[in-house]
């Protein structure tokens, strides 16, 4: 387990060098640091919000120990929880766009002036597009069956994961992510669910459903709803893989189509991307899973075999896994010059840093690698379209638009860069557009 991140509180006397001190004790201790924050900067003293990421509370204690046995005047003031405070009362809530002061404006948003908009839109309902928040409103729907890595937790558990998509929905794209807990997985009752309330929507993110009744409730819910569908954690992150591994062959002089690629865990996430490749023209693609059903549904789409993990680890060119099992990958199975995408969150079937130390050429995991490098554009792109699903050129447009904005020396763009989302959305949207004209 590697997820335990805590803000170190530490007060340095102000003199040059007392910070490279704190950092080097801390990666002594292999902590892993993230934002470095200067809260009070003094003559005498500078007091620094110093975020690491540990294994655990033990090794959390170390690194503390490690810091305080340096001397020099350096103390730490406190270890704080900020994943945990930015939890605090949730992180969404639903706002009004209008400010409501005079009573004109309490007549004009809500009654009585609220009728007429509403009999506009019952003589044509096609201007609840224009009137209402609909058309940019997306449901997160879970069952919890699937939450990360971390398995069935259930819908409530995960419902901070469903309000961090909701946050990256309303911050990359201006959409509202409107999170949905469902307490059943049976296909039947989820779809019939979603089929009473999905016209309050202008598209359905699946999220985190698992395997393999994500399958048939996403093709059932595609072909029965005229609103776009995705289960983000199989396309969307089909879509930012394909980019990666496109990347990473540019960088490498490999030819895509000819790579020798082995997906290890064939779950939602995993068989989603096996097809991805297929459908971009990648010929080898292996296959493994523990689960006998899911190299059947591999072997259907036309995805390949391989004996063991070991062999596949042995044969192939590009390993890419997503089966939530930390460490899976041991440094010695790492063959000279591969590609590795451990994507399982939160914590990855092998460091990046172990990966490249045992002879890896690219290595990354579900940090850089994840589903929000594409989803939002994604779904900003199919609505801006008015589509009436999302497609595989539309999601293949979207995978080439992330190829182009990535820079020199980087495996995938940052999804903190507005215009990452800005030029998925737009490739996305010219793609449902010319596929509406061929129809
Ligand atoms: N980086 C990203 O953007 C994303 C990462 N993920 C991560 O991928 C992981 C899996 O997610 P899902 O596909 O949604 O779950 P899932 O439960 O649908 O699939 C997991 C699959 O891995 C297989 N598996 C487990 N242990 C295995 C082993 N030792 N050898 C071979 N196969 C094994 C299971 O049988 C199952 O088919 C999670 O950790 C999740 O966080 C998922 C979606 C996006
Ligand atoms: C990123 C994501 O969707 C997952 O790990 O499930
Ligand atoms: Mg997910």
């Amino acid at each position: 387990m590697r997820h335990l991140i805590r803000n170190i509180i530490v007060e340095t006397p102000s003199k040059p060098g007392n910070l490279g001190l704190v950092t080097s004790a801390i990666g002594a201790a292999e902590g892993d640091i993230g934002d470095i924050k200067t809260i009070k900067s003094g003559p005498l003293s500078t007091v620094r919000d110093i975020s690491v990421t540990c294994k655990d509370e033990v090794h959390l204690q170390q690194v503390v120990q490690n810091i305080e046995t340096i001397g020099n005047g350096i103390s730490i003031h406190a270890v704080t929880d900020d994943v945990l405070k930015a939890h605090e009362g949730g992180k969404i809530a639903m706002k009004s766009t209008l400010d409501v002061r005079s009573l004109g404006d309490l007549q004009r948003v809500y009654t009585p002036g609220v009728a007429s908009v509403c009999l506009e839109i019952e003589k044509d309902p096609e201007q609840a597009k224009y009137f209402t928040s609909i058309g940019k409103s997306v449901a997160i729907v879970t069952d919890g069956t699937a939450i990360l890595g971390l398995g069935n937790i259930g819908s409530v558990a995960g419902m901070p994961v469903m309000e961090g998509k909701a946050v990256l929905l309303d911050h990359f794209v201006g959409l509202s992510g409107i999170p949905i807990l469902l307490d059943t997985s049976d296909p039947d009752e989820v779809v019939e669910t979603i089929k009473h309330i999905y016209q309050g929507f202008g598209a359905i993110l699946l999220e985190d459903i698992g395997s393999p009744h994500c399958f048939e409730i996403e093709e059932r819910l595609k072909a029965e709803l005229p609103i776009p569908v995705m289960h983000d954690d199989q396309h969307g992150t089909a879509v930012v893989t394909l980019a990666a591994v496109l990347n990473a062959c540019k960088a490498t002089g490999v030819d895509p189509t000819k790579a020798v690629v082995g997906q290890i865990g064939l779950g939602a996430a995993g068989l989603a991307i096996v097809r991805m490749l297929l459908a971009y023209g990648v010929k080898d693609v292996f296959g493994i899973d523990r689960q006998p059903d899911a190299m059947e549904r591999l072997h259907k789409y036309g995805g390949k075999s391989k004996d063991s993990l070991e062999d596949m680890m042995a044969e192939c060119d590009i390993i890419i896994a997503t089966t939530g099992v930390e460490g899976l990958i041991k440094p010695e199975m790492v063959r000279e010059g591969q590609i590795i995408l451990a994507l399982s969150n939160p914590n990855p079937e092998i460091l990046p840093t172990e990966a490249i130390k045992a002879g890896a050429a690219f290595a990354a995991d579900g940090r850089s690698v994840n589903n929000v490098v594409g989803f939002p554009g994604i779904f900003r792109g199919a609505l801006d379209a008015e589509a009436k699903e999302i497609t595989y050129p539309m999601l293949i447009a979207a995978a080439e638009a992330i190829v182009n904005h990535t820079r020199k020396g980087e495996l995938i763009p940052t999804p903190l860069d507005p215009a990452l989302h800005l030029v998925v959305s737009r490739a996305v949207e010219e793609a449902a557009t010319l596929e509406k004209k061929n129809v």
